[in-house]
């Protein structure tokens, strides 16, 4: 029997979070239980883990957790020990720390793969993922731009956005990770427009009512009347002129050199932005321990870190669990919302 094929005999059905191991060559095993020993054990009951038991026993031990693992085949209610749906490293494969290797890709990808069937199967609610390491997935040989690709494939979604959240300011892209050419290629009025609703509708379901909306420019200072590119003009503008009569908060393009502060101010709820690092580097500088990478457009819900693998501290112990507790939260507050609505 396979991992996936498990999912038909569990025993129990009451997770509302799959939290997925990431690459075990990294911090994730560490920061998930950092973050699982912080918790009461009402919110512990609620957590699944997925991954391999023994390498979360070494990141217990690594921090000095007094964790207890069990599979979660073996796992009742009330049980004190961790569930976790067990996903191996291959047999007799390297995987150093702090290192790419295929093993560790295969690994992080198998955990996910696992994750989205047990969400599917109605086993866990949400999806909360420690971070995978592009390059490992790649010599692994799963070919996915990262989370996000990989889910909406996994669950036969036609497109997924990246979401970056935080308290201060939200960014949500027009893609993500392509080249920076790719990314310019990227900007056409359907992306916008796909982009801004599902940005709106994420922020609907998350509450609020009218949610005000900021698309940022592609060029300097939105090309400045054509000088410095017409993308501004002739592809964003008519995107949102669209968007407002279709009754949208929405105003852009505003440059990009203004528009995120603007928002970290109060004056949008969410910034659209044009591609991978015009939307992360304001968010990263302002918030990086908290900010909060929720997928989009899929038929699962997913939380992440915003951080990668960090092999440099990898299993030296000191890996920061804030940003997963907020990934945690965030999912908890998604999964609460849904049940609500
Ligand atoms: N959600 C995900 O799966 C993500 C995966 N990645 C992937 O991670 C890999 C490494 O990415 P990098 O650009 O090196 O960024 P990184 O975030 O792994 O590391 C950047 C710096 O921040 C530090 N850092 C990151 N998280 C930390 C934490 N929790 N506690 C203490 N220090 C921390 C690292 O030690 C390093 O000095 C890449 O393959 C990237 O694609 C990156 C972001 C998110
Ligand atoms: N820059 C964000 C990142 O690398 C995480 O991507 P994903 O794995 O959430 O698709």
């Amino acid at each position: 029997m396979n991992e996936t094929s498990q999912v038909t005999d569990l025993v129990r059905s009451d997770f509302d979070l799959a939290i997925t191991m990431g690459d075990p060559a990294g911090i994730g095993p560490e920061i998930i239980c950092r973050a699982v020993a912080g918790m009461t054990p009402e919110q512990r009951s609620g957590v699944l883990l997925v991954g391999d038991p023994d390498i979360y026993r070494r990141a217990a031990a690594l921090i000095e957790a007094p964790l207890e693992f069990v599979s979660l085949e073996k796992h009742r209610a009330g049980d004190d020990r961790v569930a976790v749906a067990e996903v191996h490293v291959a047999q007799g494969e390297a995987l150093p720390d702090g290192r790419i290797s295929a093993a560790g890709g295969d690994l992080a990808f198998r955990c996910v793969e696992r994750a989205v069937a047990l969400v599917q199967a109605g086993h866990a609610r949400v999806i909360v993922t420690a971070p995978l390491n592009k390059a490992a997935l790649h010599a692994a040989g799963h070919h996915y731009d990262g989370h996000t690709g990989m889910l909406a494939a996994l669950t036969q979604a036609p497109s997924s956005f990246m979401l970056l959240a935080s308290e201060r300011l939200s960014t949500l892209h027009v893609s993500t990770h392509v080249s920076l050419r790719d990314a310019i290629d990227r900007v056409t009025e359907e992306r916008i427009t796909a982009t801004v609703e599902a940005g709106h509708a994420h922020l609907k379901a998350m509450g609020l009512a009218s949610p005000r909306i900021a698309v940022a420019g592609l060029n300097p200072h939105c090309g400045e009347g054509g000088i410095f590119g017409d993308e501004d003009e002739r592809i964003i503008a008519p995107a949102v002129r669209a968007l407002r009569q279709r009754g949208f908060d929405v105003q852009g393009p505003i440059s990009a050199d203004t528009v995120f502060y603007r928002a970290s101010r109060g004056e949008f709820d969410l910034v659209v932005a044009q591609y991978h690092d015009q939307g992360h580097i304001p968010v990263k500088l302002i918030a990086f321990d908290t900010t909060v990478n929720v997928s989009l457009g899929l038929p699962i819900m997913r939380t992440s870190v915003d951080h990668g693998t960090a092999y440099d501290i990898a299993w030296q112990g000191h890996a920061d669990a804030t940003n997963m507790g907020a990934a945690i939260a965030y999912a908890r507050h998604l999964a609460a919302q849904r049940t609500a609505a």
